[in-house]
């Protein structure tokens, strides 16, 4: 509404102006007569400026707070999703979607409707105004707006194919330069570099077809104005000539015409504001549409009390098609410790996201305390168990924050006890990791990721592959550290290699889908859990 009358009060200074100077300039004899126009013109240059300052105000606040909405409602879904969301949406898009997206969606009001509402005004107003005066003045005042409308309106279709074919090239050209970025050391970005100039090729060819369009239509503009200027002019001079419209007013009616066109002047970025706006909302109700793997129930029962002791019943597993765990039976109790082994593929990492319920099974059932996982808080459930996957990416931020996401209430000297514990104390808790910990070395990021874990206050250890990157010596110094600190709490460990066999009681082997008991203890470098102690 602000924004409307903004603009109408544009339109009602340029007239006032206008009659003000062609009075002015005829020296009247009393020059109070001039008070009222002068006052009106002061009144109206304020309130236009005043106006426009509170719709800016009031329609941009209104915008951002929408924009928030929509960031919390994307935020959320992402963190539903947690890195499962990878598996439907490329790091580009969602990139994407947290910034032009959201832009567009919440400031669609501002660059669609109120031009729209304001030009809408504008006619009314102008309209209204020279009816009265002569139908014809009216018609050819309007005329060439609605003319310059018209033609925003015609090329409509065009603009916002090509503002849709934009913002699919960016997403597409912002995923590969990430793709390109992340695998730099792989020759990605010499793999990607062709389709990356193809690309850039395509989106400089949409922004010139665009530029085009745009000047196509400001020149359309320009000819209306000169069409309504003129127009307004010649049937004004004859309206004054038969004595029907005084000179003065005509000044006034020609600087209404003209300042009208001001309103027609955004018009021309609704079309791609609108399709970009659409387009960027269907996106997000396809996003919102898609279910995660793993959703909390809507009344969640409370996780049970009492010693841990984790089950799988009859467990299946399908991926792609394949059965990964068949018809599966595990118990796992409070302070017991268990060491899976198996084949590349073989479905131990899949076996141990059941336990966190990051994963439900296809068929049977994985129960805590004897309450089916589906059926608790995961919150709850996730708050007993601690896990550490196997290439865990870092946060981007300090060794401090990234510890921190173990136990937030951690203080610095037990973050860098754990840290010595693992062979990291030449680390510094105020470094900075880069983005996916990309400025440690592979081991160090995997002992952050387990130092991490450990530090959870849980009752259950989850390890995939927690010495992979590591050294036989750094090993064995990881492997005891973790016998030290989790001493007498459940852990399973996820592993190919033998040092790590040592830390459990029993050790199954995960082979088709089945788990079997392994057929001899291998040789236990490690210290044992209680040789540890
Ligand atoms: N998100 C996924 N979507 C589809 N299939 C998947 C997914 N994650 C894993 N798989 C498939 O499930 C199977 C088991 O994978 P899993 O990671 O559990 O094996 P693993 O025994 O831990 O292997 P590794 O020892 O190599 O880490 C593999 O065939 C894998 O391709």
């Amino acid at each position: 509404m602000l924004g409307v009358l903004a603009a109408c009060a544009g339109v009602g200074l340029a007239a006032t102006s206008g009659v003000l100077i062609s009075r002015a300039a005829l020296r009247p004899a009393d020059f109070l007569s001039l008070t009222l126009l002068v006052t009106a013109v002061r009144a109206l240059g304020l309130g236009r400026a005043g106006l426009r300052y509170a719709e800016r105000l009031t329609g941009h606040a209104a915008a951002l707070k929408a924009g928030e909405g929509l960031r919390l409602r994307l935020f959320d879904t992402v963190s539903r999703f947690g890195r499962d969301l990878l598996a439907f949406e490329r790091g580009g898009d969602l990139l994407s979607r947290a910034g032009p997206d959201v832009d567009a969606a919440q400031f669609r009001f501002l660059r669609v409707i109120l031009p729209l509402a304001a030009l809408a005004g504008v006619l009314t107003v102008l309209l209204a105004g020279l009816v009265g005066l002569d139908p014809g003045l009216a018609l050819l005042a309007v005329g060439p707006l609605g003319l310059a409308a018209g033609a925003v309106w015609a090329v409509r279709p065009r603009v916002a194919r090509l503002a849709r074919e934009e913002v699919t090239l960016s997403r597409e050209h912002a995923a590969r330069l990430l793709d390109a970025l992340a695998g730099g050391g792989d020759n990605a970005a010499t793999h990607h570099a062709p389709e990356l100039a193809r690309l850039s090729e395509r989106l400089a060819g949409v922004a010139l077809r665009l530029g085009r369009v745009n000047a196509g239509l400001a020149l359309a503009q320009e000819a209306a104005f000169a069409l309504a200027v003129t127009g307004v002019l010649w049937r004004g001079a004859a309206l004054v000539g038969a004595g029907e419209l005084s000179g003065v007013w005509l000044a006034g009616v020609v600087l209404a015409a003209a300042a009208a066109f001001d309103a027609a002047a955004p018009l021309s970025a609704v079309p791609a504001a609108d399709a970009v706006a659409g387009a960027a909302g269907q996106r997000r109700l396809a996003l919102e549409a898609l279910a995660p793997a793993v959703t909390s129930p809507d009344t969640p029962a409370t996780v049970p009390t009492g010693p841990l002791h984790l089950r799988l019943e009859n467990v299946t597993v399908r991926r792609a098609g394949r059965t990964v765990l068949d018809s599966l039976n595990l118990d796992l109790r409070a302070g017991e410790t268990l060491a899976i082994s198996g084949p590349s593929g073989g479905g131990k990492t899949t076996l141990a996201r059941l336990l966190s319920r990051d994963l439900d099974p296809d068929g049977g059932r994985v129960t805590l305390n004897g309450a089916d996982l589906r059926t608790l808080d995961l919150a709850g459930l996730r708050a007993r168990l601690s896990l550490h996957e196997q290439d865990a990416p870092l946060l981007d931020g300090t060794l401090r924050e990234n510890l921190h996401l173990g136990d937030h209430r951690a203080s610095d000297e037990r973050l860098r006890a754990v840290l010595d514990g693992l062979g990291l104390g030449h680390l510094d808790l105020n470094a900075w990791v880069g983005e996916g910990g990309t400025r440690l070395s592979g081991g160090e990021r995997a002992r952050v990721s387990v130092a991490r874990a450990l530090l959870r206050p849980a009752e259950m250890l989850l390890l995939d592959e927690p010495t992979a990157h590591l050294d036989p010596e750094t090993e064995q110094r990881v492997l005891a550290f973790i016998a030290r600190e989790w001493s007498g709490r459940g852990l399973l460990i996820v592993t190919h290699r033998t040092a790590p066999l040592g830390l459990a009681q029993r050790h199954l082997i995960l082979r088709a889908g089945q788990l079997v008991p392994a057929p001899e203890c291998p040789a236990q470098t490690p210290p044992t859990r209680r040789q540890a102690i």
